[in-house]
């Protein structure tokens, strides 16, 4: 038992609310439906509502700068006053607006793009459109961030006032307020370089520092007693410089404002253990779920006054915390630690959905497996009863626990044998084309006879609203099978036909029928539950249903043929197959915890196998394996790459290998930095593959001068997350720089991503302007080297 107060809290709760209202009135505001104002209202009634939660369920604290009307990151760009300059914002001009302009990108005014002629320079434009801050995934999760742009002179300096605002609002409210940002030294790291002149942006911490230290003291004026500042990257191997510089640092934050808990999360500390243990700040905040392993070392290198937080509750994953593993991994901390021991969930709740309430389609074995962040925070005061000896073991919440964590253990609906068997008696070889790529492209450019440069997209067309409402009117069982599958094959017929007029080479169904790429599967495939309204944040007001992977894995029938082959009919260009992946569908579940991620990756590896085969033998030549998640599974630590790359890699050729030299298999990645995993993803031997590389204007592509990538590439050359429309001439810069590095017989052309997000209207014009510039390059090819084409 804890000599010392037990308490709890939690390092975030989700921003989106229940029923995704932040979501709805968000996309409002962007229609111009509602004002500034009543989306602003509908925040403060979500912020209500969670730190009421956190109240309800005993939480010492309410965590205040958790939530945002895009992302975290974006707001702490406001909050230290260093917005991009070259978004040139007009003094006065709201900080709502700016934020969002930011987030989303600024479309050119139609005058000054229809100036542009291929004669202008790129640089012509500034200060009219502007693409959005980049995008990218928060460590390993699904969740996505816009990256601080750093100049050598940026300035830094207190300009936000959200962050005052809502903990005065809590206060208001009655809380006991912990305010919570990310700290300097992760907001350096995970910030990108810009501007001619190379420079370290580490060299910037000087400058930043000081904002801190403001943001700091005013919080101690608004008389908050304590401020969770997240440090996830002590979980990386960082520079020795970035390593060394997180005493000074907390040094001088240590001296002006509230005390401090240093929160780390997603990964274990290592050789950072000592550092983050005896940095000089009031307590430390530990994953005790990605790292069990070192609590015993955290005990016994962190000061006997400091508070220990543990992180006992899964923050990333959906399962019921079994109290007794959590209660052995605490007891004996809680015997060790003299100082203040505080329980919470691994992480921020961010990257779980809301409340099981209303998950009626769950059946009730299933959904008695489950915690979503609000039963988390329930299971927080479990853990802090038992373990402060408030309650006995006879506490009917234990028994209910136990009950539900042993019916999950003994279940028969996880085990299938056949499903065992299929990976034990897998064939040598299985995992391999029958021929190398350049045998296999020979064949290919016999049987689909693409021009040079072959334009194509990336499988998703707009889904309307039309669409949605066809679909919620399914589910609500309104819209009967019959109509609902009349109303999507009018969507895919009508995607053939633009595509047809656009002049693409290799169309795409569309994926009309799909309420998510991974849900879709989900929904389809034995082993996977899936939720009414588990719904995460994936980025800005788009958020994902993972689904819940509890079981072996097994396809009871074909998922996608019925589709494609009705598509294809329609045309004769060839249709693209399109499937997700092994890895992404493993990724962007909630995934089993009682067996290695490899084996659930294998085994839905084998069920997407057989769907490529259907597709082939219904007469689909190329079919796409989209893979956008590979890199974000990766581990954080580059200890651990290599098993993850060998077996992710594997899994992505065995769903992929069974098909004969004559079918293209293609694949696709997004939203990541794949410049250090580039002979990883040569070894997943697709013919082609299709990468983001825009909204890093090519960046990728600089890695190709030391590894060239041996098989077709299409590099995006437009971003698809702003409703910005690409010009020709941006377009063609683009198609040149990577002609630079790609040999140009193996360069094809598409934009970033599916266009799902998108209108027709910005859909149709971005794609003309992309096709218009692949045929103005084959010519001018043509025309400097006749033979080559
Ligand atoms: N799982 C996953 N992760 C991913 C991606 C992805 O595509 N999938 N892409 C990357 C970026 N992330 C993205 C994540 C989500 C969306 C997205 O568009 N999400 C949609 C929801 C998609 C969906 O599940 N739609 C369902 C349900 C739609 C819905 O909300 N329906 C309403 C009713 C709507 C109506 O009547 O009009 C309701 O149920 O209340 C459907 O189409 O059936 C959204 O937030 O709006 C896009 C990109 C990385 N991670
Ligand atoms: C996040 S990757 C998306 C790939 C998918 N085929 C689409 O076009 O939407
Ligand atoms: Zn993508």
């Amino acid at each position: 038992m804890a000599a010392t107060p037990l308490l709890t809290h939690t390092l975030g709760f989700p921003r989106m609310g229940a029923q995704r209202e932040l979501k709805f009135a968000l996309e409002r505001h962007w229609r111009g439906e509602i004002d500034a104002a009543a989306l602003e209202s509908v925040g403060a009634e979500l912020r209500a509502r969670h730190w009421q939660a956190q109240r309800d369920a005993g939480l010492a604290f309410a965590t205040v700068g958790d939530f945002a009307y895009y992302d975290h990151m974006a707001t702490l760009i406001q909050l230290l006053g260093c917005e991009p300059a070259r978004f040139g914002f007009a003094p006065g001009t709201p900080e709502l607006a700016r934020y969002f302009a930011m987030a989303r990108g600024v479309q050119a005014q139609p005058h000054e793009a229809a100036s542009c002629d291929a004669g202008c320079t790129h640089t012509a434009h500034e200060g009219a459109g502007q693409p959005a801050l980049e995008m990218t995934k928060w460590f390993d999760t699904n969740y996505h961030y816009l990256v601080p742009e750093l100049h050598a002179d940026t300035p830094f300096r207190l300009s936000g006032h959200r962050l005052f605002d809502e903990v005065a609002e809590a206060q208001a409210q009655g809380h006991r307020v912990k305010a919570q940002l990310v700290g300097p030294l992760t907001f350096l790291w995970l910030s990108k370089e810009k501007g001619q002149a190379p420079f370290d942006r580490l060299t910037l911490l000087d400058r930043l520092l000081p904002v801190y230290a403001q943001i700091l003291a005013r919080l101690k004026a608004q008389g908050v007693e304590w401020v969770q500042i997240d440090e996830p990257i002590l979980g990386l191997e960082l520079p020795a410089a970035w390593s060394q510089a997180f005493e000074p640092t907390y040094w001088q934050l240590g001296k002006a404002g509230p005390q401090v808990l240093l929160a780390t999360y997603f990964s274990p500390l290592e050789t950072q253990l000592r550092l983050a243990c005896q940095l000089p700040v009031a307590g430390l905040h530990v994953d005790a779920v990605r790292a069990p392993q070192e609590l015993t070392g955290v005990a016994d290198w962190l000061p006997g006054y400091k508070v220990l937080s543990v992180g006992v509750v899964d923050g990333r994953n959906i399962w019921r915390t079994d109290p007794d593993a959590a209660l052995a991994l605490l007891r004996p901390v809680a015997d060790k630690h003299p100082g203040p021991l505080w329980i919470a969930p691994s992480c921020s709740l961010l990257h779980v959905p809301v409340a099981l309430a209303g998950e009626e389609v769950l059946d009730a074995e299933l959904r008695s497996w489950l915690a979503f962040a609000t039963e988390k925070l329930g299971e927080l005061g479990l853990l802090r009863d038992l373990l402060d000896g408030s309650v006995q073991d006879t506490d009917p919440r234990l028994a209910e626990s136990r009950a539900a964590i042993a019916s999950r253990r003994a279940s028969p609906r996880v085990h299938r044998p056949e499903v065992a068997r299929r990976l034990a008696e897998a064939p040598a070889g299985a995992d391999q084309r029958r021929a190398p790529f350049a045998a296999r492209q020979v064949v290919q450019r016999g049987r689909f006879g693409l021009p040079p440069l072959p334009t194509t997209t990336i499988g998703s067309f707009p889904q309307t609203a039309a669409i949605r409402a066809a679909r919620a009117a399914h589910r609500r069982g309104t819209l009967d099978d019959a109509h609902y599958r009349a109303q999507m094959r009018a969507e895919i017929a009508l995607a053939v036909r633009k595509q047809e007029e656009l002049g693409l080479d290799v169309l795409v169904h569309g994926e009309a029928e799909r309420n998510d790429m991974v849900e879709y599967f989900g929904e389809q495939l034995d082993g996977f539950a899936f939720t009414a309204n588990g719904w995460v944040q994936s980025y800005g007001s788009r958020c994902v249903k993972p689904p819940v992977l509890y079981g072996d894995v097994a396809r009871p029938r074909a998922m996608t043929v019925d589709w494609t082959v009705y598509a294809q009919s329609l045309t004769a260009r060839p249709m693209k197959g399109m499937l997700t992946g092994p890895v992404t569908i493993l990724q962007w579940s909630f995934v089993r915890d009682d067996q290695p991620r490899s084996r659930s990756c294998e085994q839905i590896a084998w069920a997407i196998r057989d769907e490529v085969a259907d597709l082939e033998q219904a007469g689909i030549g190329i079919v796409q394996i989209d893979e956008p998640a590979i890199r974000e599974g990766l581990p954080l630590r580059r200890a651990l790459w290599k098993p993850y790359l060998d077996w992710a890699t594997r899994a992505f050729r065995l769903s992929a290998s069974g098909v004969g030299n004559a079918t293209q298999i293609h694949t696709h990645m997004c939203y990541s930095e794949f410049n250090d995993i580039l002979p990883e993803i040569a070894a997943m031997d697709a013919d082609v593959i299709t990468i983001e590389t825009s909204r890093s204007d090519m960046e990728l592509l600089g890695a190709f001068g030391s590894f060239r990538y041996p098989n077709e590439i299409g590099p995006g050359v437009y971003d698809i997350h702003s409703p910005r429309v690409p010009t020709v001439h941006e377009m063609l810069r683009l198609l040149r720089k990577a002609a630079e590095v790609v040999p140009p017989a193996h360069l094809w052309v598409n934009p970033d991503c599916g266009l799902k997000t998108r209108g027709w209207p910005e859909t149709e014009a971005a794609l003309r302007n992309m096709v218009h510039a692949a045929r103005q390059l084959r010519q001018e090819w043509a025309q400097a080297a006749p033979a080559a084409a």
